[in-house]
């Protein structure tokens, strides 16, 4: 049986996530959250013509070399001059202070030296107006930021330049994590002989936060169904990551245990390397499960490829996988009937070209292998062997 392609797997995946329910969310808590409503602007900003520099706010009509101008008040930011300017007289003034009315120019307090009660402007003053027109960075009605945006540092400096506390995002998905497997023990408790620390339920956790999503965890499991439904049954949550299981062996119990209990499977193995077992399901009340294979890099990798599109899409989001170029560092042989995505080092080299050297050893369970790595190396299926220095396309994990 020929299995689907990485993108025909996350299609499939996807299309059977519908977004959770927006809320208000504060500023604060609300970086790498997809917009459900836009923001807009409920004023001017700024709501007033400001100065951009420090120094002395005149009448464009007065700047002569050398004029002297009668001193009348001061504007700084915050505090209205509640002055107006006449012609002849000038207002000390501070950046981002309003200009009085009658004023439409700055002249900076380096072009300009005070004489008591006057102000005399320098032979050549410089030519800017150093004025901020009201509104010259947004309007007020005007859209900024469509519904769809994700928000990030700079897009949450403007909603609260808008004066937003809170935007309508999706919630944040609750995402549990549940390894499987009679050898796992949680790092930190002791490990028999025959047993390996869980690797993977730390190391999606982290993953899974990056991408914007609480975390609960519910393992390790045993290899057996009443251990593993019993994990399940526990957890609170909106989308349900097992680790482990996947593939064909006696012990690989998650999928029979997912079925008896009315689960159903759209997707079973991908044409990917590494992460063929890699699974997707929807529990009887609909819930999405996904089914990472247990070897590290087979679970992260299909982190990067399918965890992380539909913590996204659970909030209303898509997130952006074409992949990146970079020049190969050495020759590459052909590739396998999977679509390979090769742990790699991408960097510059010492003429700033960006080149990609996939690491020596891609075997999936080489968690030292993966440490060492920055990024992947996305081979088609099938595809030729290169020469050093072709151009190839890349990954870099999310960040
Ligand atoms: N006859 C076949 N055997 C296997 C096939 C196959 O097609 N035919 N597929 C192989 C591939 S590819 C992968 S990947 C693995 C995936 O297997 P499972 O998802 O069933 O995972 P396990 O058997 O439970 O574990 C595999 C490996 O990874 C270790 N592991 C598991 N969980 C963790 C964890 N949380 N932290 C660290 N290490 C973990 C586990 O001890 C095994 O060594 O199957 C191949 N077999
Ligand atoms: O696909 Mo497995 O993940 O090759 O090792």
């Amino acid at each position: 049986m020929s299995l689907p392609s990485v993108e025909t797997a996350r299609a499939t995946m996807l299309s059977a996530i519908v977004p959770l329910a927006a809320q208000a969310v504060s500023l604060t808590e609300a970086d790498g959250c997809w917009l459900a409503e836009p923001v807009t602007a409920g004023r001017d900003q700024p709501p007033y013509d400001a100065s951009a520099m420090d120094g002395w706010a005149v009448r464009g009509a007065d700047v002569r070399p050398g004029a002297r101008l009668k001193i009348i008040g001061e504007s700084a930011a915050g505090h209205n001059a509640g002055v107006s300017l006449q012609p002849g007289q000038a207002a000390r003034i501070f950046t981002g202070a309003a200009l009085p009315a009658g004023g439409d120019r700055v002249v900076i307090q380096e072009e300009a030296a005070r004489d008591g009660e006057t102000v005399v402007l320098a032979a050549a003053p410089d030519a800017p107006a150093w004025v901020r027109p009201q509104g010259c960075d947004f309007r007020a009605g005007a859209v900024l930021l469509e519904a769809g945006t994700r928000l990030n540092p700079w897009r949450l400096a403007l909603a609260a330049s808008a004066g937003r506390a809170t935007v309508t995002c999706r919630r944040r998905p609750v995402v549990a994590l549940l390894s499987t497997g009679d050898e796992l023990v949680a790092p930190g408790t002791p490990a028999g002989p025959h047993q390996i620390y869980d690797a993977c339920a730390p190391a999606l956790a982290a993953f899974v936060r990056r991408c914007g999503g609480t975390v609960v965890h519910l393992g390790p499991a045993r290899d057996d169904d009443a251990s593993i439904l019993a994990a399940i049954d526990a957890g609170a949550f909106d989308l349900l990551v097992t680790v482990g299981g996947a593939s064909v062996g006696d012990h690989d119990r998650v999928k029979p245990a997912v079925r008896s209990v009315g689960g159903s499977l759209s997707v079973e193995g991908v044409a990917v390397r590494p992460g063929k077992p890699v699974w997707f399901a929807l529990l009887a009340d609909g819930r999405p499960l996904l089914g990472l294979p247990g070897n590290p890099a087979s679970a992260l990798v299909c982190a990067e490829l399918f965890l992380w599109p539909l913590i996204a899409a659970l909030q209303g989001g898509s997130t952006n996988l074409a992949p990146d170029r970079a020049r190969l560092h050495g020759p590459l042989a052909p590739n396998g009937p999977r679509e390979h995505y090769m742990r790699a080092i991408i960097e510059p080299d010492a003429d700033g070209v960006r080149r990609v050297r996939p690491m020596t050893d891609q075997d999936s369970s080489l968690v030292t292998v993966m440490a060492a790595a920055n990024g992947l190396l996305r081979r088609l299926p099938g595809a030729d062997g290169l020469a050093d220095g072709a151009e190839v396309e890349v990954l870099v994990p999310i960040r």
